[in-house]
């Protein structure tokens, strides 16, 4: 079941000559780990910022197609191009999370960097908070390390530890899916195998959808992988048949390492 399907999608960024992402299908299975792959500039992180319309930070670009996303409250598939107001858009990035590359911790301290999303969405009773800030930290494999320390500044974790802070700030709000921009590419072996275990962890909650350019990490996290090109969507699939027997020759040459 699909809490998300990419339908007839294409992107063009503001003033830029050309699409960069042409005429994508794609679901996204729920509590599943989508992982979106192919080579650089192929459009990876076009895709998975469009699906929370973060793109939109920035005016005039263009979208075409739908993005239908599964309103969990009524079970229907809404296209959430045709959100407009501001509120909406705080909505939907509660609904739809987003990790980044390098971990982007607010400076100010561990619990406020939690608490903060909450606190957006409406929760105001301290115990309440206190309980759900608690609770984000034990889902994001943290709150062993953290909780003698809430109160001080979170730029002094490790790079690991905002890492995994960041994830406990977007589960806080308890979002239906959640965008991984190559989470672990800032971080040493250690740190990258706790994220990876966390995000398998994460999946019995909420969904997955994960860019990286590290195909041994697509292929020991994910459930489904996207190889894209150019633009498109080349080969859909379960990531085994993508990996052990892919469909397509470009497909077959990026993961064996042969591409020109
Ligand atoms: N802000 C922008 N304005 C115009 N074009 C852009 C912008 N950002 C990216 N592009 C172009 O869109 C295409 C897709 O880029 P994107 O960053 O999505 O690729 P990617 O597959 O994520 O690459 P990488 O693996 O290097 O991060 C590229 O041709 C890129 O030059």
């Amino acid at each position: 079941m699909s809490i998300m399907n990419v339908e007839k999608f294409s992107f063009t960024y503001a003033g830029a000559p050309q699409k960069s992402l042409i005429d994508i299908n794609l679901p996204i299975k729920k509590d599943k780990i989508t992982a979106l792959i192919g080579p650089s500039g192929c459009g990876k992180s076009t895709l998975l910022r469009a699906l929370n319309r973060i793109h939109d930070l920035y005016p005039n670009n263009k979208y075409e197609g739908k993005l239908m996303l599964k309103n969990s409250k009524t079970d229907k598939m809404e296209n959430i191009l045709d959100i407009k107001k501001e509120n909406h858009f705080i909505k939907l990035r509660q609904r739809v999370g987003m990790i980044f590359q390098k971990p982007t911790p607010f400076p100010m301290s561990i619990f406020d960097n939690v608490a903060y999303g909450l606190k957006i969405a409406g929760v105001k009773n301290k115990s309440e908070l206190s309980d759900k800030v608690e609770e984000a930290l034990k889902g994001s494999a943290l709150w062993n390390e953290v909780s003698d320390r809430l109160d001080k500044n979170a730029m002094g974790l490790s790079g690991g530890q905002q890492q995994r802070l960041c994830i406990a700030r977007a589960v806080a709000v308890k979002p239906d899916l959640l965008l991984f921009d190559e989470p672990t590419s800032a971080l040493d072996p250690i740190s990258t195998g706790a994220i990876e275990e966390l995000i398998v962890e994460l999946k019995k909650d909420v969904t997955i959808a994960i860019v990286t350019h590290n195909m041994q990490q697509a292929c020991r996290i994910s459930d489904f992988t996207a190889f894209m090109y150019l633009g498109k969507l080349v080969e859909y699939n379960d990531t085994e048949e993508i990996f052990i027997n892919p469909g397509e020759k470009q497909t077959e040459d990026y993961i064996t390492g042969r591409f020109g």
